[in-house]
């Protein structure tokens, strides 16, 4: 254990141990971080949260300041740690004292990820058990969310984002565009942090590296929609699964919603991509199991495509909407029209989403697809955004919604979790639950939940399992009813599982407003 000074001086808006850290001169103690995330959840208002975030990251040292801010923002920076639920359930007994610096706590994580083949899954709990030991209980318990990665701060990592910003004076805006094309809030905070505005300012659309997939809001019609957008242009809204695909030569990579990359599972892409006559690109698109009259599959079947990497006998099609980048030209800033006419330019009408006016919408329809995205002609590209600039119409309304829990089944069901407890997120990053349902799953789709939600259980009671709220289901429903039952006071009618969207996260599902929007007047 590090010594402490028995004089350290304390004032009211300093803690203690990071004093004590700069003193001896080892970066900042590990709980600076955990009570700051403490106090983060305790304050309501976004400033007084940017402030407290503020604070805490410009206490890092130089060589802390990736790690720290992505563990401020919940996540222990994108690494793998193969640690589940189960090994965290008994914590040994907790240090007395902070000791652990964030320096400290990063290579232990860097250690944990590495570990892999035979017997590592002891040495993982040994190194676990390890750190546990040294952290005290606040600290325990803000590693076991980190690593679990349940912190329950909501949308944090924007507003860490903008901590960054005030802790290095440098504009938010700077920050906001660095994160967009890097995605990477450690990186960010390096850059802003160590060097500032320039360092940010070098911040790139890189080929090779995705970036967040630009959004779209909804509209219940095209007039509610083009109200939104403006002079607009009409798409074809495909259910097919979304691809970012970079080519740089020959080098070929292919980036899913999630910005995995999924280049060894669509080789037909990939050879699509290096028929096209550019030299380097990025283009946005879906990828699309059709029929030979053009007409798409059921989205499970592209979907199984994502799944595995072998049994596969569909093809898919790639159609694009978007040229992000062209030979050196970054298009990200250049209004929708001229990237539509560069995109035209260099893709064939056969790999192009269908483009026109609001006549599309008819005629998507027809064809079998689920609507029309309405895109604002001046609009720039704004990657990780769902602005006005993209407005989707689908005459089927459905909604993304989160499993809280799931009751064993019975009769023909026994032995598999089948009703879903189905909730909206709700104002405070907290989940409100609309109902349940047992509706539309096929056996594959039981199959799969219950070992995917044994996964992600919490507790029991009774014949409900509870579980972490991770896992998104899209909802197909005949209305939202007034319902004293539930706890928003409204729930669906007649709702049933379309499928399930592994590519969406909780923090991205519907809200308890959109509900309630829905409501009959
Ligand atoms: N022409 C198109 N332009 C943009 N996106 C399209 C188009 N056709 C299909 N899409 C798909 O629609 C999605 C846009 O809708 P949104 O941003 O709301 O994401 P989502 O919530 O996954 O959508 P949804 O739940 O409606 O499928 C894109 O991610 C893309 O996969």
């Amino acid at each position: 254990m590090r010594p402490i000074p028995d004089e350290a001086p304390v004032t009211s808006t300093v803690r203690p141990s990071s004093i004590w850290a700069s003193l001896l001169n080892v970066g900042v103690l590990f709980a600076e971080l955990a009570a700051a995330t403490e106090d983060v959840r305790a304050l309501s208002g976004r400033k007084d949260k940017v402030a407290r975030l503020a604070a805490a990251l410009a206490s890092l040292d130089e060589g802390e300041r990736a790690a720290g801010a992505g563990y401020l923002a919940g996540a222990p920076r994108q690494r793998v740690l193969g640690v589940g639920w189960a090994s965290l359930k008994e914590l040994p007994p907790p240090a007395s004292v902070a000791s652990l610096s964030v320096a400290e706590v990063d290579t232990a994580f860097d250690a944990l990820a590495e570990l892999s083949g035979p017997g590592s899954q002891g040495a993982r709990r040994a190194a676990l058990t390890a750190l546990l030991a040294r952290a005290t209980e606040s600290e325990q318990s803000y590693l076991r969310a980190l690593i679990i990665g349940d912190l329950r701060q909501g949308a944090l990592a924007a507003v860490v984002g903008d901590a960054i910003a005030r802790a290095a004076e440098v504009p938010v805006a700077l920050v906001r565009r660095a994160l967009m094309l890097r995605g990477d809030l450690g990186a960010v905070a390096e850059a802003a942090l160590g060097v500032g505005a320039e360092a940010l300012q070098a911040f790139r659309l890189e080929v090779g590296r995705p970036i967040a997939p630009m959004l779209a809001s909804t509209a219940p019609d095209l007039d509610a929609a083009l109200e939104k957008t403006g002079a607009a242009a009409v798409e074809w809204k495909l259910d097919g699964a979304r691809i970012q695909v970079h080519r740089s030569g020959d080098d070929v990579g292919i980036f899913s919603r999630t910005l995995d990359d999924v280049t060894a599972r669509l080789p037909e892409v990939v050879a699509a991509a290096r028929a096209l006559p550019g030299d380097a690109f990025v283009l946005d698109g879906e990828a699309i199991a059709l029929r030979d009259d053009g007409t798409p599959y059921p989205f499970q079947v592209t979907g199984s495509r994502f799944a595995s990497r072998s049994g596969h006998t569909v093809v898919l099609t790639p159609m694009f909407f978007d040229l992000l980048h062209l030979d050196g030209v970054d298009l990200l800033d250049r209004p929708g029209s001229e990237r539509a006419a560069a995109l035209s330019a260099l893709v064939p009408s056969e790999w192009r989403v269908p483009r026109g006016g609001p006549e599309m919408l008819e005629a998507a329809l027809a064809q079998g697809h689920e609507g029309v995205v309405v895109k604002g002609l001046d609009a720039p590209y704004e990657a990780g955004r769902r602005g006005a600039a993209w407005v989707k119409v689908k005459p089927i309304h459905t909604l993304d919604l989160v499993v809280l829990g799931v009751e064993w089944g019975s009769g023909r069901r026994r032995g598999w979790l089948s009703n879903l407890h189905l909730g909206a997120r709700g104002p405070d990053g907290g989940f409100v639950m609309l109902g349940k349902t047992f509706k539309g799953l096929t056996d594959a789709l039981l199959e799969w939940q219950t070992q995917k939600l044994l996964s992600l259980e919490t507790h029991r009671s009774g014949h409900v399992v509870f579980v972490r709220p991770e896992l998104v289901v899209e909802i197909a429903f005949d209305g939202v009813q007034t319902s004293p039952r539930y706890p928003g006071g409204v729930a669906l009618r007649f709702a049933r599982v379309v499928r399930y969207r592994d590519d969406k996260p909780a923090a991205e599902a519907d809200t308890i407003e959109t509900v309630l929007g829905l409501r009959p007047r």
